[in-house]
């Protein structure tokens, strides 16, 4: 019988003293209240309170709001009734001195209860959502603290009880029981593997490892790093190499017995040679094929980083059977459907890459339309830039591909015994037919730590490489002694800067100038002096390999415009304006130093590579975190040291720097540029400007087709960039033949457009030159 006892009561004895307790204590409590009632209100404010009210003050959270953000002007207006001074001089508001009047109940109603009310909901009020705690650790938000000075002290201190006059009162944790507890952190709920990655070093210039170190790359492959000048691993690489090429070491099938390899995810700076950490071992996999089949498939957010990445390729199949395909649409589809299949009429068609770069969208236009182009002996899915093609899987680019690389159930083929199902539940006879795994890579600077949005890639047993240390376990601790923020940021973009001097008032550290700064910088300015600022930091400060980021390609055509008025200055410009042939020379002119200025939509800010970018300057600021830290990585790549300066206005100034800040990102410097370095350029960007106005009043067809022209390089002078007082002279060359719209009148999308305007759309020049103008 003892076995199915549950003791739920100790027992009649154990009952009755317990019954005889509480009844004391009910008592006792009765007792207390009698007596408190009988002294009347003046002794309500004190600690004998405590009993009767703590559980109502709860249920008036409307009250402990109006404490935290109504300041001074509550406490001033609590201050005129008698016994309400005290919460006056801490903080207050409109509703908390009205409230205890109206919810206190009938007996309590006295001043002294008003009084302590008020104290406990100001003393205790929490700080509101989105304000910082203070700097001393109390949570107090800063605009409370200021109305509560303010409001002043109390206009009779005499009148204030002793005990009330300094710190929170005694009986503050009565109602309720709301302490100054700093509210706990939520710490992200992550799953292991996000939690816990390999960490992996990011400076490149300290944690390199000498090729000879990692013997398990393919002898050619070393010899040819060598020759490329590479003689060490960066530390990306030194991790990610050895763990792919231990994934691939058994071969192309699962053996018996399930292998599978495991998926890996990699988040490392921007500029930390990435590529290569996928190139080398994708390359050696491959190297044991016999058939030519699509095992590895690249793909990248736009053309010209796809066109980079089959370039790496490119370099280390050389000399081997391996073929490179780049499908992105730059060729005809036609065109691209011969390089990448052949018909042959014994066996259909014949594949002709094994290694496939492409973009998502020209990769779905051959999944459809190409025929026999097959993905089903894909090994290797690489998704370079991850994070910005997890946000385009509303294309749907990712399941068509899955789709293509696992036939379906009832596809016929001769060598369907080689070829790989579904994944699915592991039991003997899934596991006794040989198949080829599927293994995905995904690589970033900003890769995600969303679960969500990583579930969508249907990834296996993930594994992250990651240059942050451990963060927010599955249980929610804290293993992150040095968070170094949300992002890495290349070494290179925090060293001391050696270009330049003077024409910058002091910084915010009391530094001179910019020679002295050691990290990214940020000009506050004004719309009109924005392009003063990008001449001062290329004229004065002699920068020669800038690139400067807007937000929109009508914001980059304006500045190139006005730069190339200017004159002084090699610039071009980089958009979707552009076809790829021309966006391709640009890119390469601006490689090969003969533009000094490129300024660019977002359409450069990932992935692309160019040698020696000593300056980026966000003309506009970025929107989102994940663009500044893409923008700012086209500087100080692969060890090299570099400077980025952000243009803001008053407006953006808080919100941006917050922004930074929150997300840990090193400190922005700030630097004021002398208003008479920038007077300097000001005359020279008036008569520009005047002269931009001429050429677009007079000739708008032909100076729009002209600018694009200079702007590519591909002018009438056998494609010499304009400088010297570019424009000027470029019109001069135009000739008076040359037809334009009728003076006074100019296509409001006139310098919007890379085309001229339909003459229905027009407006008079004066709003035009104004919209030119108004940088
Ligand atoms: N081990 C190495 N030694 C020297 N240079 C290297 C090494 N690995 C890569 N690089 C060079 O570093 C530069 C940056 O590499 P890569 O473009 O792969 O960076 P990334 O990490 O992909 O950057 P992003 O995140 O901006 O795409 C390239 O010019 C590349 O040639």
């Amino acid at each position: 019988m003892a076995l199915f006892h549950v003791a739920r009561y100790a027992g009649p004895e154990a009952a009755e003293a317990a019954g005889a307790e509480a009844g004391a204590e009910a008592d006792g409590r009765a007792r207390a209240l009698l007596e408190r009632l009988h002294a009347g209100p003046e002794s309500g404010s004190d600690s004998s309170s405590r009993g009767s009210r703590s559980p109502r003050r709860p249920r008036r959270p409307r009250a402990r709001r109006g404490s935290g953000g109504g300041g001074g002007r509550g406490g001033a207006r609590a201050a005129g009734r008698p016994g309400a001074r005290r919460p006056r001089a801490a903080s207050g508001g409109k509703r908390t001195a009205r409230r205890p009047a109206q919810v206190g109940p009938a007996g309590r109603g006295g001043d002294g209860v008003r009084a302590g009310d008020l104290g406990l909901l100001e003393a205790d009020a929490p700080p509101l959502p989105g304000f910082c705690p203070a700097e001393n650790g109390e949570e107090a938000p800063r605009e409370s603290s200021v109305d509560a000075e303010a409001a002043g002290p109390p206009e009779t201190p005499g009148e204030q009880p002793p005990d009330e006059a300094g710190g929170p009162p005694a009986h503050a944790l009565l109602l309720g029981g709301f302490g100054r507890s700093r509210a706990p952190k939520v710490q992200p709920f992550l799953p292991t593997w996000l939690a816990e990655p390999s960490c992996v070093g990011k400076n490149v210039t300290e944690d390199l490892v000498p090729i000879e170190d990692i013997p398990e790359v393919h002898p050619d492959l070393q010899r040819k790093l060598r020759a490329h000048g590479i003689s060490s691993y960066f530390p990306v690489q030194a991790a990610v190499i050895p763990a792919l090429l231990e994934s691939a070491a058994q071969g192309f099938l699962v053996g018996r017995g399930g292998y599978r390899p495991r998926d890996l995810c990699v988040s490392a700076p921007t500029g930390s040679g990435k590529t290569l950490a996928f190139v080398i071992p994708v390359v050696q996999a491959l190297l044991q094929r016999a058939v030519c089949q699509v095992r590895a498939l690249v793909v990248l957010p736009t053309k010209e980083l796809a066109q980079q990445v089959s370039k790496v390729f490119n370099v280390y199949t050389d000399a081997t059977p391996l073929r490179v395909v780049l499908v992105t649409g730059q060729k005809s589809l036609a065109k691209e459907q011969e390089s990448l299949v052949q018909e042959s009429r014994v066996d259909g068609f014949r594949c002709l890459a094994d290694i496939v770069v492409a973009t998502p969208g020209r990769l779905v236009d051959h999944i459809d339309q190409t025929p026999g182009f097959s993905l089903q002996h894909l090994r290797f899915l690489v998704i370079d830039e991850a994070d910005r093609m997890i946000d385009s899987m509303h294309q749907s680019w990712l399941p068509r591909v899955v789709a293509a690389a696992f036939p379906g159930e009832g596809a016929k083929d001769p060598f369907a015994l080689l070829q790989r199902r579904q994944p699915q539940v592991v039991t003997a006879a899934s596991t006794c037919r040989p198949q080829m795994p599927l293994q995905k890579l995904l690589f970033s600077a900003t890769l995600t730590q969303n679960p969500e949005k990583l579930q969508q890639l249907g990834l296996h047993q993930p594994w992250l490489f990651s240059t942050r240390p451990a963060r927010g376990g599955p249980g929610g601790t804290d293993v992150d002694t040095d968070s170094g923020g949300k992002y890495a940021f290349p070494a290179g973009l925090s060293v001391s800067w050696v270009h330049g001097s003077g024409g910058w008032l002091p910084g915010a550290r009391g530094r001179a100038n910019p020679t002295l700064s050691p990290q990214h910088h940020y000009v506050p300015c004004r719309l009109r002096s924005k392009p003063l600022v990008v001449l001062h930091l290329i004229l004065h400060l002699g920068f020669s390999r800038i690139l400067c980021f807007t937000n929109s390609r009508e914001n980059s055509h304006r500045l190139f415009l006005l730069v190339q008025a200017f004159g002084g200055v090699t610039v071009a410009e980089f958009s979707s304006r552009y076809g790829p042939g021309q966006r391709k020379g640009i890119l390469k002119q601006f490689e090969q130093g003969k533009i000094q200025l490129l300024i660019s939509t977002d359409a450069t800010a990932r992935g692309i590579d160019v040698q020696g970018v000593q300056l980026v300057v966000n003309y506009d600021a970025p929107q989102y975190l994940r663009t500044y830290v893409h923008r700012v990585g086209r500087t100080a790549r692969a060890g090299k040291t570099g400077q980025a300066f952000t243009l803001l206005l008053r407006v953006q100034e808080r919100r941006f720097l917050r922004m930074l800040t929150e997300a840990g990102v090193p400190e922005l410097e700030r630097q004021t540029p002398l208003a008479s370095c920038c007077s300097r350029w000001s005359r020279g960007t008036r008569k520009a400007l005047s002269q931009l106005e001429r050429a677009v009043k007079v000739r708008p067809r032909r100076f729009w087709e002209h600018s694009r022209l200079l702007a590519a390089g591909l002018g009438r002078r056998g494609g010499r960039m304009e400088a010297e007082g570019g424009l000027g002279r470029a019109l001069r060359t135009m000739g008076p033949s040359l037809g334009g719209q009728a003076p006074g009148e100019v296509p409001a999308r006139c310098l919007l457009s890379p085309r001229p305007a339909r003459p229905s759309v027009t407006a008079p020049w004066p709003e035009t030159a104004k919209h030119a103008v108004s940088l």
